[in-house]
């Protein structure tokens, strides 16, 4: 569950989210919006990683600006570039990083690990230098490493961006379809956001519009038409 009430966020003076309050407890929740209207600070302030200047923010029911530490053992945020995620020198040491401080088992671990890069189409490049992998192998990598915590929300912004057709595709049908966490994801593929549950669209730093996505979608293209 999110719950935002009257967030505003200012950064260098300026104000990026503008007093947004809002109830989620959706599966798939799709964030559009032109660029610069404040999708990404709105998926951060979820995050823990931008607190909100005024106003309180709740994530699976913990108040994100006093108790961020223990909000993100459950929440997994997927960033546009891999490579800002991307820590450790090979493809299986960088998911296993994830696992560290887990409290699970050596073989627990190892079996995860294996299960995770097999599922991402990765197992033959587990002992592969990261910075051998494409970007959509790293983007992989980096959701593989998100997704082996397995938490409960996952915050992803524009995930898709660096992709060719056949990785967003994948990617797309992974996180829509596939992910068992909820999913909240900043993107400008409005087939991706049609795909889920409900849209939220940002201008100018105020939530404008939020409902069915296919609506949602239609009246922000028409106002490019
Ligand atoms: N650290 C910062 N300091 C000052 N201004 C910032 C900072 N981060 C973002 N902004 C500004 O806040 C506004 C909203 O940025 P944000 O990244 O949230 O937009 P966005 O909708 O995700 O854009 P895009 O689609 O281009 O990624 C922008 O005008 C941006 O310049």
């Amino acid at each position: 569950m999110i719950d935002l009430e009257s967030v505003s966020v200012e950064l260098d003076g300026r104000l990026v989210l503008d007093e947004v309050t809002v109830q989620l407890d959706q599966h798939r929740i799709a964030v559009i919006g032109a660029n610069g209207s404040g999708k990404s600070t709105f998926a951060r302030v979820l995050d823990g990683l931008v607190a909100p200047t005024r106003g309180t923010a709740r994530v699976l029911g913990f108040d994100v600006a006093r108790e961020a530490k223990r909000m993100r053992a459950e929440v997994g945020f997927v960033f546009t570039n891999p490579d800002a995620q991307i820590l450790m020198p090979t493809v299986a040491e960088d998911v296993r990083l994830s696992l560290k401080g887990s409290g699970l088992d050596r073989s627990t671990i190892d079996a995860r690990v294996a299960s995770v890069l097999a599922a991402y189409g990765l197992a033959a490049h587990a002992d592969a230098p990261a910075y051998s992998l494409s970007g959509g192998q790293k983007q992989l990598l980096a959701l593989a490493s998100v997704l082996v915590r397995e938490p409960k929300l996952v915050i992803a912004d524009e995930p898709t961006t660096l992709l060719d057709l056949g990785n967003a595709r994948r990617i797309g049908t992974l996180l829509i379809e596939e992910l068992p966490a909820q999913l909240v994801v900043v993107t400008h593929d409005l087939e991706l956001a049609a795909r889920c549950d409900i849209a939220l669209r940002f201008h100018e730093g105020r939530l404008v519009e939020l409902g069915d996505p296919a609506a949602v979608v239609e009246r922000y293209q028409r106002e490019f038409a």
